[in-house]
């Protein structure tokens, strides 16, 4: 299997902004990579040119040294040999389970026992063999997926693109299918590109995640590698739950930064009723900090508990800084809202 290469990918839809604008991505052979980002920045179309059904304005689109598209010309999608999932399954109503899965195969001529035993495989591999001549119907939500995934999985693509497959499953079912599409992509081998809004399902599968905003691509990277380094205040406020501060920092390239450091930047502001404000001739930063590097101490900075609500597991607060800016954070125990608490910020990661 080769890499996939977008190359200066550019869609533009002649209606203003560009979809997708000079988007540059080398997926290495069997990356799962997840494509992130608020609505409308161009996720879909991306895949879509991937897959052959929208033409690149701009830019091209490898598979390793074949070329399947650019702005000339463009290789169908049924020559690409790509399997796309859609959020809406597209199952034949009218066929059993064996049936829809093994269409793609009838298509391309495929029949009698070389039929059967790839169907078999397929449909072992999503574990719905029992289910093989039952009708979508009769079928879950999440089986019904399960169905969509053997029916992409049948012809051996080398790359399996995903639009937010998931999006229609409950929470529950969601967790049990993303084992399912982990199992997918450990046997079948395939790249895997997957389309979602939710970056949880995002870090918890993929390999490489890349978040897009307004068209363009922010950042590639490895989920902890985003979570630990996002660029930029887009990034940062979009993987994980932190807050973004805007800190007096002088510029000095360290961006990892310890409590010594954010115990300065917070300055006069953490004594109560202090004016606080932007210390002199030091610019103001935005410093992402996670919730967890968030935690009570007395040499901490005085916080007001906003809100403290019971998430199971922990307590979610909602602090408050003496200038006003808010702060995520965790407790294992409750605390009354509206008390003043000194808490520590053990780590930040300037934007
Ligand atoms: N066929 C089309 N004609 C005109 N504009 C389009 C077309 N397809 C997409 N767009 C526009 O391109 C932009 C990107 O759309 P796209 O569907 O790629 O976003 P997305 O990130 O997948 O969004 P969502 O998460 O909501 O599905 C949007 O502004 C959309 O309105």
């Amino acid at each position: 299997m080769a890499p996939l290469i977008l190359n200066h990918l550019t869609k533009s839809f002649g209606n203003g902004r560009p979809a997708v604008a000079d988007v540059s991505l080398t997926l290495r052979r069997q990356a799962f990579l997840a494509l992130l980002g608020p609505s409308g920045c161009g996720k879909t179309t991306v895949l879509r040119m991937i897959a052959g059904f929208e033409q690149p304005s701009d830019g091209s689109i490898f598979y390793g040294d074949r070329r399947l598209s650019d702005a000339e010309r463009a290789l169908p999608p049924e020559k690409r040999n790509m399997a796309m999932v859609f959020q809406s399954y597209a199952l034949w109503p009218h066929m059993t389970v064996a049936e829809n899965v093994g269409y793609p195969l009838k298509v391309r001529g495929i029949s009698g026992a070389a039929w059967r035993k790839l169907v078999g495989e397929a449909l072992s591999l999503v574990k719905l063999t029992d289910f093989a001549e039952r009708r979508p119907s009769a079928l879950s939500g999440g089986q019904r997926q399960r169905v969509a995934l053997a029916r992409c999985l049948v012809t051996q693509p080398d790359v399996v693109l995903l639009d937010e497959p998931l999006a229609n499953l409950d929470q529950h079912l969601r967790k049990a299918m993303e084992e399912t599409f982990r199992a997918f992509h450990e046997r079948s081998g395939a790249t895997m590109v997957y389309v979602t809004h939710d970056q949880a399902e995002a870090m918890a599968l993929a390999t490489d995640v890349a978040v897009m905003s307004e068209g363009r691509l922010l950042q590639v990277a490895s989920p902890a590698e985003i979570y630990a380094r996002p660029e930029g205040r887009v990034v940062g406020g979009l993987i994980g739950r932190g807050s973004i501060l805007r800190l007096p920092l002088a510029e000095t390239g360290e961006r990892q930064l310890g409590w010594p450091v954010l115990r300065e930047a917070l300055g006069p502001r953490d004594a109560m009723g202090a004016a606080g404000g932007p210390v002199a001739d030091v610019p103001l930063a935005d410093v992402l900090v996670r919730p967890e590097h968030v935690h009570r101490g007395t040499d901490g900075v005085r916080m007001r508990v906003v809100s403290c609500i019971f998430e199971g597991e922990r307590f979610a607060l909602d602090l408050a800084l003496p200038d006003g800016q808010r702060l995520k954070a965790f407790s294992s125990v409750a605390i009354a809202e509206g008390q003043a608490v000194p808490f520590v910020i053990a780590g930040g990661w300037r934007l």
